[in-house]
């Protein structure tokens, strides 16, 4: 145990700590599916809260500096062990050779079911530890000891799931703030709205300032996500415009919710040209970030200068702000919908702005296509079969089409394409050629 390695729970400090943890971390961090540097050797790492939970369990936020100067911040749980057990070696971070953890084991503690456990009893517990606070939703039960268990597959951040019943979102990569995907599916329960399964527990930090670190939810047992489904779909060569068509329904329906809980800003006046203007500044510092986008910027702003010309034409508003199959859920015959966190490569205030609904419906339309170019033989018409059904199925419940819209969700749609190239680029390098067949397209003005 941490204690009993180091002698004195308080000879643990940052310095020393890094000095047993920065040789590990600078390996493990850059292997993980949620670290954003891809390619980019850590430079330097700073320890920015340590918090024991329990003994031998570590709470970290650790920053970490790449090549080429950027400066992320982590969430970390770690566990040290002098023997680990053969059902955690997967979970394996390092075996340090200096400093006070010299000779022992760091794990990854999400994947040792003491800690989950122990972590959710912090949930279930209003409290604090150090800058740790525990908050729930008194409404809720969420029973003791319910087996946890990671969740595997393609994620950004890190799930556990709790006795099939309820799951905690663990964000990675941290951002100074409260998180929209607390934020939102809160102030959305309140309305009653049922798309959004509703925060039951959460966990933040008041170090360095009041910044969300994790959200408890019911698990929706049986759910498939649409990405999955889409894939099937596609495999079979079975149709999915019932079930695009419904999305477009529940897509619509989460926005007129979200209308009713965060007030609409008003319509600026010179609202198109700040977009298009926000649009063309991502598109070149992503170029500089992406090679293979640079042949196509010149004629990929000229969506942007359509709506530079024109603006939006409704209200900007609260949206999800990263909407894709992978963030909708069919259980039964109903679609939910998660993740409120938004892009997450994007900062935390501007994603927390009031914006163009039509950004989610463009959001779910490269999905389509997404899912269309992820095998080959690629399978443009499925995709745009999908497209249509999902703007019907919008337009029905909203009572205006986004189609009618071209311009501004043409736009999007680079936009989209671009963020994406970059989301893959830093993460799966493998798929940059699925937006790179976007960005192709769109550049011809197909
Ligand atoms: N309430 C839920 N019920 C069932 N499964 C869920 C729920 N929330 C998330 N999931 C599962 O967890 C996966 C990752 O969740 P998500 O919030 O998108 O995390 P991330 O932001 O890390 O990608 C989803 O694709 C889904 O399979
Ligand atoms: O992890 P998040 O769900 O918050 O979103 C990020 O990762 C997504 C990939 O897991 C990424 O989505 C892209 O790939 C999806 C298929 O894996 C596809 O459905 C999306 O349309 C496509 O954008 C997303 O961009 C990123 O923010």
């Amino acid at each position: 145990m941490l204690k009993t390695a180091t002698q004195s729970r308080e000879s643990l400090s940052p310095p020393l700590l890094l000095a047993s943890l920065a040789g590990v971390l600078q390996k493990w961090l850059p292997e993980q599916r949620w670290f954003a540097g891809k390619g980019l050797p850590v430079t330097e790492l700073a320890v920015v809260s340590m918090t024991e939970l329990h003994p031998g369990c570590l709470h970290l936020l650790i920053r970490s500096r790449h090549a080429g100067s950027r400066d992320d911040c982590y969430q970390l749980l770690l566990g040290v062990r002098r023997d680990l057990p053969p059902r955690l070696h997967h979970a394996v971070v390092g075996r340090p050779t200096e400093g006070p953890l010299a000779g022992l084991t760091v794990y990854d503690a999400l994947h040792d079911p003491r800690s989950a456990t122990l972590l959710l009893e912090r949930l279930r517990t209003p409290g604090t530890a150090g800058p740790l606070r525990f908050e729930r939703d008194v409404q809720t039960v969420v029973p003791p000891n319910l087996t946890a268990r990671v969740l595997d597959g393609e994620q950004s951040n890190t799930s556990l799931v709790y006795g099939d019943s309820f799951i905690l979102k663990l964000f990675r990569r941290i951002q100074y703030g409260v998180n929209p995907d607390l934020e939102v599916p809160w102030a959305l329960a309140g309305q009653g709205c049922a798309r959004v399964p509703s925060p039951v527990a959460w966990f933040w930090t008041s170090e360095p300032r009041k910044t969300t670190l994790g959200v408890l939810q019911p698990f929706l047992r049986g759910a498939t996500d649409g990405w999955t489904l889409a894939l099937k779909s596609l495999a079979a060569g079975r149709d999915f415009t019932d079930e695009s068509y419904e999305l477009g329904r529940a897509t619509a329906e989460v926005h007129l919710a979200l209308a009713r809980v965060f007030v609409p800003d008003i319509p600026d006046r010179h609202g198109g040209r700040h977009l298009a203007e926000g649009m063309m500044s991502r598109l070149d510092t992503t170029a500089r970030q992406v090679p293979a986008l640079v042949p196509y910027v010149s004629r990929l702003r000229a969506a942007y200068d359509a709506v530079a010309a024109h603006g939006p034409v409704r209200p900007p508003q609260r949206i999800h702000g990263d909407l894709h199959l992978g963030q909708v859920l069919r259980a039964g015959q109903r679609w939910f919908v998660i993740d409120f966190e938004g892009e997450p490569a994007r900062p935390i205030a501007e994603r927390r702005r009031a914006q163009a609904t039509v950004r989610d419906v463009a959001g779910m339309l490269r999905s389509f296509d997404y899912a269309a170019h992820a095998r080959r033989p690629w399978q443009p018409r499925w995709a745009r079969r999908c497209r249509e059904a999902y703007c019907a199925g919008y337009a029905a419940e909203a009572s205006w089409d986004p189609r009618t819209e071209a311009g501004l969700l043409r736009a999007y749609e680079t936009d989209r394409a671009v963020y994406e190239a970059l989301y893959e680029a830093r993460h799966r390098p493998d798929w940059l050629p699925v937006p790179m067949a976007a960005i192709a397209r769109l550049a011809e003005g197909r």
